[in-house]
């Protein structure tokens, strides 16, 4: 689905990316994860065409990406940042119609027809439990509803690739499990591929089926979750001192973290 060869990017003097090489195969969850400044944002906005790498290549369903159109793009490919929305006037309904942009033609006509259009849009409501807040206008919705209707908006849009920076950043704890499984049951129903940049460790083992470690611009570590994440490597990237153990319904590990004094 992805594949970046060679690429490096700098801003100024400043090397933020540095021979990366990464392959993400269609339906696989990939969560990012490095300390702050490590490029990881970067390298979502290369993958997402906001961004070109100076040198290198990146390949989204074996085309240079260089090859599609804003349009073709915006098919392919959903972003989502930590706070997905800005605060607006627009009703929850409206600003997830949104999304099917990308699917209308310049009178705005759904290319499935008005009729398909609508039924997914309801569907996406009822999933996401929008229903209730269908009229209201953004600026009500508190942080965690907002988050909720950035997701609706990229679910209309039928991405086959979504790239999520900290989606959960400003969410409690069961909105952040709340969102990770929305995202997680999508995947599975339609085969989706997922990117998503995580700084919570434990979580990032939870529901992504790999890792790519990043640190100082470069890939230090990729591969899955049970592989990855040990104390060994945190103390490595984020110079932080954890006990592992296993998670016991998932069986994945999970990272206890020491303080350097007690
Ligand atoms: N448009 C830009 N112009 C100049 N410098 C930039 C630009 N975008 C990013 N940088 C710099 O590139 C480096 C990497 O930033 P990036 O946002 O990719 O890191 P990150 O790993 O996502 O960090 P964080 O975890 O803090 O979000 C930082 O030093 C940042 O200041």
């Amino acid at each position: 689905m992805i594949e970046v060869s060679g690429v490096a990017k700098a801003f100024g003097r400043l090397e933020v990316l540095k021979d990366v090489d990464w392959q993400v195969g269609r339906g696989e969850f990939w969560g990012l994860i490095g300390p702050n400044g490590s490029g990881k944002t970067t390298l979502l906005n290369l993958i997402s065409g906001v961004e070109q790498p100076d040198v290198g290549s990146i390949a989204l369903g074996g085309h240079s990406l260089a090859a599609y159109s804003r349009k073709e793009l915006s098919r392919k490919v959903a972003v989502l940042q930590q706070d997905g929305l800005p605060s607006v006037a627009f009703t929850v309904r409206e600003v997830v119609e949104m999304g099917r942009f990308a699917h209308q033609d310049w009178r705005g006509k759904e290319s499935g027809g008005a009729e398909a259009g609508r039924r997914l849009i309801d569907g996406i409501m009822d999933r996401l439990d929008l229903k209730e807040l269908e009229h209201r206008p953004l600026h009500v919705l508190s942080g965690g509803q907002r988050q909720r209707v950035a997701l609706g908006k990229v679910m209309a849009q039928q991405p086959e690739l979504v790239l999520l920076d900290e989606p959960t950043t400003y969410l409690d704890l069961r909105y952040q499990m709340q969102f990770m499984e929305l995202v997680a049951e999508w995947r599975r129903e339609a085969g989706l591929t997922v990117v998503s940049v995580m700084h919570d460790l434990n979580l990032a083992a939870l529901f992504c089926s790999h890792l790519l470690v990043m640190s100082g611009g470069r890939i230090v570590d990729q591969g899955e979750p049970e592989d990855i994440l040990s104390p060994e490597l945190v103390a490595a990237v984020f110079g932080v001192q954890a006990h592992q153990v296993i998670h016991p319904d998932a069986d994945v590990p999970q990272l206890l973290l020491r303080r350097e004094r007690l």
